[in-house]
């Protein structure tokens, strides 16, 4: 039983910001190949790999992961509001499988997603409904964090899964990275407001959101002028670990620690948990192959920017 495989940075920014053209043109040609992937391979069944915003998880009950049986898009960022067409029975089959392997994860009957999965879905199905999808929460922003070595067990527990499907095309898709820092509030340095959002602040009114998201378009356009703030992204640390990724030898990345990550990538490189869940997975099926790669290190987006294609070799 063969897999494939996408990940991709999102990016809240990719409809708020005007990089130039020929940066704008090159993410374009990068989400029209991965598209073209994906139509070749025809998934009947998609598992997404996606952190969240604080917009679905918070800190009044903060799991590491989560396996939604059924999800709904928030709107944030531009993106699409709404259910996700996520098939509950298989979704709760492994749920179950999962934790007879060893690996706790919580379960969602409703599970909220931002732009951290939907924006791939969108890209590269043009819709949240358009393939059966089990969405599958990495947390990826917010302290503590498991191991590097638990999200590539995750990740391998899930594709050992998928393995057993004869009658499925499943793709893999990890969502988010690579190094960056975009101003998301972090609960050791939050003043009190910013304290209540991240401990329940679910349903922001339309004006807050739009207070939240301007926040981020402003950061953005500093950064992009060089005023901002925030760490600067890492271009080698990028294609390091994506050269680890398209290697087929996952077992480097259990050295990686959340402090060093955050020291060397910035606070929202944890989001790159969801790429290696996602190789875990596509690496269960046996060896693989990486037929698509882009990288750009884009500071209008507050990302070290990356799309990736693979799939089981023949
Ligand atoms: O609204 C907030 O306070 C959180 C900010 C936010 O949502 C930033 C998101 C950034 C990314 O998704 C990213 O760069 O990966
Ligand atoms: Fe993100």
């Amino acid at each position: 039983m063969s897999l494939a495989l996408v990940t991709m940075s999102h990016s809240p920014l990719l409809e708020y910001a005007d990089p130039p053209a020929e940066v704008a043109d090159a993410v374009q040609g990068a989400f029209d190949t991965a598209r073209a992937f994906v139509k070749d391979y025809d998934p009947t069944l998609v598992v997404s790999f996606a952190p969240d915003h604080y917009n679905g998880f918070f800190y009044d009950l903060m799991p590491p992961f989560c396996i939604g049986y059924e999800a709904v898009g928030v709107g944030d960022y531009g993106t699409a509001e709404g259910p996700l067409n996520v098939p509950a029975e298989r979704a709760e089959e492994l749920a179950q499988w999962v934790a007879e392997r060893d690996i706790d994860v919580a379960i969602s009957r409703r599970m909220e997603v931002d732009h951290g999965a939907i924006q791939p879905l969108e890209i590269l199905f043009g819709g949240i409904d358009a393939v059966p999808t089990i969405p599958v929460f990495v947390n990826g922003v917010a302290k503590p964090f498991v191991t590097m070595r638990r999200v590539r067990r995750l990740g391998e527990a899930i594709g050992a899964f998928l393995t057993t499907f004869e009658d499925e095309r499943v793709l893999v898709l990890g969502s988010g990275g690579l190094s960056h820092d975009p101003p998301v509030p972090q609960w050791a340095t939050a003043d009190d407001a910013a304290r209540a959002m991240l401990l329940s602040g679910r349903h922001p009114t339309a004006v807050a959101r739009q207070a939240r998201q301007q926040r981020v378009i402003d950061t953005a356009k500093a950064f992009a002028a060089g005023t901002a703030a925030i760490q600067d992204l890492n271009p080698a640390w990028d294609q390091a670990l994506m050269a680890t990724l398209a290697s087929g030898d996952l077992s480097p990345i259990d050295a990686m620690t959340p402090e060093q990550m955050a020291k060397d990538a910035g606070n929202s490189s944890h989001e790159v948990r969801t790429w290696v869940a996602a190789f875990a997975a596509l690496g269960a099926a046996g060896p693989y192959d990486v037929a698509y790669s882009f990288y750009r290190p884009i500071r209008e987006y507050i990302a070290g920017f990356g799309v990736m294609a693979a799939r089981t070799a023949p």
